[in-house]
């Protein structure tokens, strides 16, 4: 299996492209990239950002469909409307499972996507996307809905299937309280919530790519969307709760656990 992902580089290893390939790994598909950007960062924060031209994001895009037959495909950072509207063209119509990973906001606070590229993301990218996986304010963004309840949660996710998009992941990790929690939402489906405990730990960065390639990875195999977000869950789970305490800062969670452990984790669906 060979899965792509679109996103930026992360220096520090635990966010981003470098996610993404040591998930992919772990999961035993192969990973291709298209790098959007390169940030210089690490456990401290977001350094620097250095955007890649669209030239050279629609080359690498070629380079690496001409040759590979890609089974799966999600995206990260993309940092522009240029990058999104590129990204969108050369996807639509290859009939490819596609995972948009709405990142917006780096953990440290540092902006990931320009503002003015949010109507690209909602116009271009998420009409021909499989899944969406966004946090809360990254949902209340794509919607224009603020989130407090079960029922605006609710609302927001039917606004974003109705822009095209099959399935919703609202993921709940920087809600408060003992569960992590998050509500899945598959066009024409009943709802479903995903839970594990909440591991009290700084140790996060990059818990929303993690999750998003291992969906990924389990959609390239041919998992349907119930049992790839469950396996996802696993993931990024495990990840986050045997932390590898690396940096000084909010360090990057443990790609390597779901294996050594074959992947057993319990985590509540209902
Ligand atoms: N402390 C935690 N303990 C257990 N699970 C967690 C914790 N924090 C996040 N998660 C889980 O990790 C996954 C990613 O969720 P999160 O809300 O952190 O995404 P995100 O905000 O997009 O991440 P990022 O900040 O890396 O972009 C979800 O399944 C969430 O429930
Ligand atoms: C290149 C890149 N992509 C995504 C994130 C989001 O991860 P986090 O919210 O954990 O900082 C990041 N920091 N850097």
């Amino acid at each position: 299996m060979i899965t792509l992902t679109i996103a930026g580089s992360d220096s520090g290893g635990g966010a981003g492209i470098q996610a993404d390939i040591k998930t992919f790994q772990e999961l035993g598909v192969f990973g291709t990239s298209v790098i959007t950007a390169l940030t210089a960062q690490n456990t401290l924060g977001v350094h620097g950002i250095f955007p890649t031209t669209v030239q050279f994001v629609e080359a690498q895009l070629k380079a690496v469909l001409e040759d590979f037959n890609v089974t799966a495909i999600k995206t990260g950072m993309l940092f522009n409307s240029e990058i999104i509207e590129c990204v969108a063209a050369t996807l639509k119509n290859r009939g490819l499972p596609l995972i948009v990973d709405p990142v917006m906001i780096a953990k440290g606070g540092a902006s990931l996507l320009q503002q003015e590229s949010i109507q690209a993301l909602k116009n271009k990218l998420l009409p021909i996307a499989t899944v969406c996986t966004p946090n809360i304010p990254e949902a209340e963004v794509i919607s224009g809905r603020s989130i407090h309840t079960e029922q605006e949660l609710f609302l927001a996710a039917q606004d974003i299937i109705s822009l095209g998009v099959q399935c919703v992941v609202m993921k709940g990790g920087h809600l408060a309280g003992d569960k992590a929690i998050d509500a899945v939402f598959i066009k024409g489906e009943v709802p479903f919530v995903l839970e594990t405990n909440r591991f009290e730990t700084k140790h996060t960065h990059g818990t929303g790519c993690t999750f998003s390639a291992a969906l990924t990875a389990e959609i390239a195999k041919g998992k349907s969307l119930q049992e790839a977000v469950l396996e996802a869950k696993k993931f990024v789970h495990l990840a986050i709760s045997n932390p590898l305490n690396i940096g000084h800062g909010f360090g990057p969670t443990n790609h390597f656990v779901y294996r050594q452990l074959e992947g057993k984790c319990d985590v509540v669906c209902h």
